[in-house]
């Protein structure tokens, strides 16, 4: 980059820090959320919602459980008008919600605003100014002196029509730009607001700390909010909130680093949306709180259908790797994280373990309501054994000996690399039946006979090479008697017969599955898997399957007749 030298900090840290907030581990409470997206998300929308759409994202936050809602700017348009209106006389508004209006401090819009408001029963009015220095310079061409007389006037124009208006009317003022500007002066136009506001116990005032743009690291903001909830006089009728932006990614982290350093409040909107970067993502910050065991106070148990919902009314998409709602955010496609999930969640269920540490998962996707199957473990060529296996087992019920697993998962593995695709389950299951399940070719499992006497003496019905055959043996149980059986008439040599056996309960109808491994003359294994109703036909089938893969792995083998 040849241009670095274009560019400098443009932020100042404040006069003193007491870094106390660095001494504090987590947050270990849920500040007061306020949802900005009717307001900040809306006014950053290509195209901002219409009425109907509003009104319905304004239920969607109450039913999450925002008790303050900013709902627009009023003196913006006539859409935003008329939604505050149709809020107000439809009466649409819980009497445990507070909305919040913006105003900027111009007389007429300040007037118009509080239009907006009759017969509202309760309200936050929130004033803003914009105080850096790039604004003072820039936009307003104004000295300090003049831009807090620009906040003054406002405050005192709210004061006089919070009077005159009907209604119980709560203060939010906002330095905007507040990370552009000089900690001091901001503290300075904050107390000429509170000069005029007076907050009291029973009338706190919202002083508002955004990062407008966000231009510093996440410490920054925190040492800036903390000495401005350490210097403001008369702290305690004073709420502070934050409203981080994301210009560098850190929104999250400065509105977590800032509740630390004191803040009450946060303002923010569901997946992020908002100006440039957006604003800071309440779900996320909800969810990081809740994942440290600390109730968040918004519901967030059906993401899913709430991220559905702001997609469409937004028109906006929800990143695939945004925390906690991207669609592969829980998801290993890798086979070790596969392997040590499967592994946990296995452990979990065995331990019966009260809190959730399952490797690679910060939250059990569960209580989101999000699915374990085709959400967590996904099937590609980088997958493995522990991950395929516990798929199967999960949605089939087939709970494979571990080497078999390996075989498997080489298997699918290479279907998936030679496709150059993510295999679903059921194509998972389909290659398992089609290479280990029930094999008869070249030689094919007919029937069984026990005979009478001594060593298992059976008779074994076979098709092999379009022939009917049967063939005799003995042993000390059944299944050796028919590999003894099949090993002398038909001139198979091996060893190490291994085998598991459980019932099958996935699916319909009450089965049994088999799982046989043997080892050829070279050492090699070959596993078979048999399924029937009767348990001796799953062994002898499996032990068929094996033999199958035996000899189609061998090419040099020729079936004696
Ligand atoms: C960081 C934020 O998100 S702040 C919120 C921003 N949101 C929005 O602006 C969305 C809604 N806004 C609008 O629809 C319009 O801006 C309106 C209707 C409010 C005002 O429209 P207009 O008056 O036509 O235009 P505009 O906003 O460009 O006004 C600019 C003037 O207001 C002044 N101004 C801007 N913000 C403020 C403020 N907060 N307080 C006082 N004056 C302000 C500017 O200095 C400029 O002054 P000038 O006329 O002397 O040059
Ligand atoms: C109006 C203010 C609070 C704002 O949206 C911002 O500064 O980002
Ligand atoms: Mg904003």
């Amino acid at each position: 980059m040849k241009n670095a030298n274009k560019y400098t900090r443009q932020y100042s840290m404040p006069p003193e820090s007491s870094w106390n907030w660095v001494k504090k581990e987590y947050v270990d409470k849920a500040p007061i959320w306020c949802s900005v997206d009717l307001r900040d998300g809306n006014q950053a929308l290509v195209v901002p919602m219409n009425l109907e759409e509003k009104l319905e994202y304004f239920q969607l936050l109450v039913d999450i459980g925002f008790k303050e809602i900013e709902v627009g700017f009023p003196a913006a348009s006539d859409t935003e008008f008329v939604f505050l209106r149709t809020l107000i006389e439809r009466d649409l508004i819980p009497d445990d919600v507070t909305i919040q209006v913006l105003t900027q401090s111009r007389d007429h819009i300040i007037r118009r605003t509080f239009e907006s408001l009759m017969g509202a029963k309760r309200a936050i009015v929130h004033l803003y100014n914009s105080t850096s220095i790039a604004q003072r310079e820039q936009v307003f061409r104004k000295p300090k002196s003049e831009i807090v007389e620009i906040a003054v006037s406002g405050a005192q124009l709210c004061k006089q029509l919070a009077l005159e208006t009907p209604g119980n009317f709560m203060f939010q003022y906002s330095p905007e730009s507040f990370t552009g500007t000089e900690v001091d002066f901001a503290l300075e136009v904050c107390h000429a607001v509170l000069d005029v506001w007076k907050p009291t116990a029973e009338r706190p005032v919202i002083i508002n700390l955004p990062s407008t743009v966000q231009l510093s690291l996440p410490h920054v903001y925190a040492s800036q909010i903390e000495y401005m909830s350490n210097h403001l006089r008369d702290r305690h009728p004073v709420i502070v909130s934050v409203h981080p932006h994301n210009d560098r990614g850190t929104g999250v982290a400065d509105a977590e680093l800032a509740m630390l350093a004191g803040a009450d409040r946060v303002e923010g909107t569901l997946f992020g949306n908002g100006e440039r970067t957006g604003n800071v993502d309440i779900v996320t910050l909800a969810l990081n709180l809740y994942s440290h065991g600390v109730e968040p106070g918004l519901d967030f148990e059906n993401l899913p259908d709430i991220q559905s919902v702001v997609e469409r009314l937004t028109k906006m998409q929800v990143g695939k790797r945004h925390p906690y709602a991207g669609e592969l955010v829980f998801t290993a496609f890798s086979g070790s994280h596969q392997d040590a999930i499967a592994k946990g969640m296995k452990w979990r269920e065995e331990e019966e373990r009260e809190h959730w540490t399952v490797p690679y998962l910060p939250i059990d996707p569960k209580d989101i309501g999000r699915e374990y199957e085709g959400d967590i473990i996904r099937i590609n060529s980088q997958s493995g054994k522990g991950g395929i296996g516990y798929l199967l087992e999960q949605k089939y019920g087939f709970d494979l000996p571990p080497r078999m697993r390996e075989d498997l998962g080489y298997a699918v593995k290479g279907v998936s690399d030679r496709l150059q695709k993510e295999l679903s389950v059921d194509e998972i299951a389909d290659i398992f039946t089609e290479e280990f399940v029930n094999l008869a070719e070249p030689i094919a499992f007919s029937e069984l006979k026990a005979d009478e006497g001594a060593g298992h003496p059976t008779t074994v019905t076979i098709h092999t090479h379009g022939q009917t055959r049967t063939i005799k043996g003995s042993g000390n149980g059944r299944l050796d008697a028919v590999s003894n059986a099949l090993q002398a008439s038909l001139g198979l040599q091996y060893t190490n017969l291994t085998y598991k056996e459980h019932a099958l309960e996935v699916g319909s109808g009450s089965r049994a599955v088999a799982y046989i491994s043997i080892d050829d003359a070279e050492g090699r294994t070959h596993w078979g898997c048999g399924i029937d109703t009767d348990i001796m036909n799953a062994s002898i089938k499996a032990l068929f399957s094996a033999i199958n893969r035996m000899v189609v792995a061998t090419p040099t083998f020729v079936v004696q007749h």
